[in-house]
């Protein structure tokens, strides 16, 4: 098993009704096969008695999850108001997935876990209790003191990674959203990123279009020219490698992914539909330009298969490979 972390993993279980706590008990089953370095699961045990019979020993902290891995699931405890059933969410299971959340965030940050992995959590129930970031990214950077131009949410697999410039707003909003000034951010937040979690020194960007064909020279729309353009201009006379607008539908092929380290694309499905094409089961989200390291499995609450067992926990191990490996890089990066 991985243990050159110098402190244990905190993996909030996200929403409780979801597959979360079963795809993190499963991690842990699998953990000397898959080389899972120690973490500390935090959240409401309940959640996790209804999908696994395994041993759960509580801990205050998961600085104590390393004595104790080896033999239980270390788990910091959090009681919901109710106890919800696998596939039956409820605002007291909302409320529990924001608790385990801000919990596991506040260890990273103190010091206690060496990176924070978040279970999926129901977008549609929190926005329910009042949550008003657009995902789990942004609150984990607004409780980091990162302003949301300055963080970008990364989907990383084995062959490809992409970063969308928006995130979570109505598709009919994006072309508002886009300026030069966001995409510079968010490509110099990813270049960034590149360099400190994974090690490439110096990493080349490619960014897409948004129109078809990237715009075909004005005639198709002028974002490209207008906005795109001129954040490629300027993060190359920063020095950084980047190309591009790419038209989108001709930047995914292998040859293509073999010419760049990141795609920069400009709203969520362009990014995250190759990204879980290629690799539904190993892709991992990772939230880049924090002071903490937090990565998160790229599926979501999956209610409609939560209790049967039938959640695919490599996308869990994944996301907790990942965060060990970019704290690794961390420590040796700076
Ligand atoms: N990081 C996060 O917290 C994320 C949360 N979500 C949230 O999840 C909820 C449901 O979103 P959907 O679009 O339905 O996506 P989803 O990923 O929950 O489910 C899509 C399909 O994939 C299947 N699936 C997902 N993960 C699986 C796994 N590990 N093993 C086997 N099958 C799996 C589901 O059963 C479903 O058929 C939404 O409320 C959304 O906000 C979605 C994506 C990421
Ligand atoms: N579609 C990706 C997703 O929903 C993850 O968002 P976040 O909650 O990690 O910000």
């Amino acid at each position: 098993m991985a243990r050159f972390l110098s402190r244990p993993i905190a993996i909030s279980l996200g929403d409780p009704a979801g597959i979360g706590p079963e795809v993190v008990a499963k991690c842990w089953d699998g953990r000397a096969v898959n080389n899972l370095p120690p973490f500390a699961a935090i959240g409401d045990p309940r959640a996790i008695a209804h999908v696994w019979d395994g041993p759960i020993e509580l801990v205050d902290d998961p600085q104590e999850a390393e004595a104790v891995f080896d033999y239980a699931l270390p788990l910091v405890q959090i009681t919901a108001a109710e106890d919800d059933l696998p596939g039956h969410p409820s605002v007291a299971g909302a409320h529990c997935s924001l608790d385990s959340l801000e919990i596991a965030v506040g260890l990273a940050r103190s010091g206690s876990a060496a990176a924070v992995v978040t279970g999926p959590v129901s977008k549609e129930q929190l926005y329910s209790i009042g949550f008003a970031h657009p995902g789990q990214t942004e609150f984990v950077a607004e409780r980091c003191g990162v302003s949301q131009g300055n963080v970008a949410m990364m989907l990383a697999g084995p062959t490809l990674r992409t970063v969308p410039v928006t995130t979570h707003i109505p598709l009919a909003e994006v072309p508002a959203h886009l300026s030069p000034a966001l995409i510079e951010a968010r490509g110099r937040t990813t270049l960034r990123g590149l360099q400190r979690n994974f090690g490439i020194a110096e990493p080349t960007l490619a960014i897409s279009g948004i129109n078809p064909h990237s715009g075909e020279g004005g005639l198709l729309g002028r974002e490209e020219i207008e906005i795109i353009e001129p954040a490629i201009a300027a993060l190359r006379a920063e020095g950084w490698r980047v190309t591009g607008p790419h038209p989108a539908d001709t930047m995914f092929h292998a040859s293509a992914r073999a010419r760049y380290d990141a795609a920069l694309c400009m709203y969520h499905d362009q990014a995250l539909i190759p990204l879980k094409a290629l690799h539904f089961e190993d892709g991992v989200n990772v939230t880049l330009g924090l002071p903490i390291i937090r990565t998160a499995p790229d599926h979501g609450t999956a209610f409609d298969i939560a209790g049967q067992d039938l959640a695919d926990p490599r996308p869990m191990a994944s996301a907790i490979q990942m965060a060990a490996l970019c704290a690794a890089n961390r420590e040796l990066v700076e």
